[in-house]
């Protein structure tokens, strides 16, 4: 049994983890942890529906982590943990961090985008991205692992095969993506649904949002030259789900039944893509508590552009549940152990 922690329990992203991890063959949940300064508490007062694990939530302490876990996942805000991350590493814990402090390879890049000091920079070089359908020999190695952001996992994904195959100019592409509100953490959400839903609105565009370094950090390793996206990012008014609108040029007189050819192939044995059959287009019900990311193409003829739907739940393959499949090849599991 992987014996593993969980940090930041009362989140979604917590939550979420522990839905999977409770229900996991291979895992032992040996801790359940919230902020340094809160008491500990019964896991039952916060989340009643989990009262049969009979566990505790604690306050954050790393030695108990280094003592009691093979592996922990970090559930927590942007440079909350950049002390315990090296303590955890150094001590041959598996740490497995959601957020976005081990993605960017160049920290200035971090820096700047989360207008916060980086202290721990020495372990970026350590981390490894874990977009595992592209690069799974890495994530068997990861002693570090950063789990992608929710967006970023749906474009290089739906962009992956396009750009490998080298049908499709990366000058010019638009992304239009739309997420449920969760994407925003439980505060957030929780103010949404009191002040402003149903809204459905745009925010950071033209440039603006953190995750636009992620996306053209990971698109310009695909294709191995400097890529910039035009990124607009919206809030619709349902809790989960994620669906981005991706516009590319094709470099060649491809029809969308070819085109599904060759992305069926670059992701055969893949259990978590499922590219669809000519005509049909993913919806983000079909994603909602799973781990799949769904993808459906279509050649704009008029327009020579390819436009690929790309759809996961945020919170499960955009986080949790990526988070979860990372760990079961860092571990050399089966990847699909608790996921299906
Ligand atoms: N939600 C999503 O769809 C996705 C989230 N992520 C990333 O995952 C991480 C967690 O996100 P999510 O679960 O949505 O966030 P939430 O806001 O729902 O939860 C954050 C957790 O971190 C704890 N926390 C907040 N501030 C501190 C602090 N200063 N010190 C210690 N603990 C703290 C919170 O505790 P408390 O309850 O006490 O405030 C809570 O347990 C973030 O980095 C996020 O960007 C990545 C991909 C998708
Ligand atoms: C709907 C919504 O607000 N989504 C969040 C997603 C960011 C996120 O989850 O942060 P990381 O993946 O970088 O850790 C946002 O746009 O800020």
């Amino acid at each position: 049994m992987i014996r593993v922690a969980i940090v930041g329990i009362t989140g979604y992203t917590g939550e979420e983890l522990l839905k999977i991890l409770s229900k996991h063959p291979d895992v032992k949940i040996t801790g359940l942890y919230g902020r340094a300064a809160s008491e500990t508490r019964d896991l039952k007062n916060i989340y009643p529906q989990f009262e049969k694990l009979n566990l505790k939530i604690e306050p954050l302490d790393a030695n108990k982590i280094k003592e009691n876990c093979d592996a922990v996942f970090l559930a927590l805000p942007h440079a909350v943990a950049f002390e315990i991350v090296p303590q955890l590493v150094n001590a041959g814990v598996k740490v497995i961090d959601l957020s976005a402090d081990f993605r960017l390879t160049n920290p200035e890049v971090y820096e700047k985008w989360y207008k916060v000091n980086h202290t721990a920079k020495e372990y970026i070089e350590k981390s490894v991205y874990g977009l595992s359908e592209l690069n799974e020999e890495s994530v068997k190695q990861a002693a570090l692992l950063a789990n992608p952001g929710c967006y970023p996992t749906t474009i290089a994904l739906g962009l992956a095969p396009a750009i490998k195959n080298n049908i499709v100019d990366l000058k010019g592409v638009i992304i239009d993506a739309k997420s449920g509100i969760s994407g925003a953490g439980r505060k957030s959400t929780q103010e949404y649904f009191q002040n402003e839903h149903p809204n459905f609105r745009a925010y950071k565009i033209a440039g603006t949002h953190r995750h636009i370094p992620e996306i053209e950090q990971e698109l310009t390793v695909l294709s191995g030259s400097d890529v910039t996206v035009t990124f607009t990012p919206q809030i619709m008014p349902v809790e989960r789900g994620m669906l981005s609108a991706i516009y590319v040029n094709l470099k060649k007189d491809l029809s969308s039944a070819q085109i599904i050819e060759l992305y069926k192939e670059f992701y055969k044995g893949k259990p978590f893509v499922n590219v669809l059959d000519d005509g049909l287009l993913p919806a983000i019900k079909d994603a909602v508590n799973t781990n799949m990311c769904l993808i459906g193409l279509k050649v704009d003829k008029r327009t020579g552009k390819l436009i690929i739907i790309s759809v996961i739940d945020n919170l499960v393959k955009g986080a949790s549940g990526q988070a979860v499949q990372n760990m079961n090849i860092m571990f050399g599991l089966n990847q699909t152990a608790g996921l299906k």
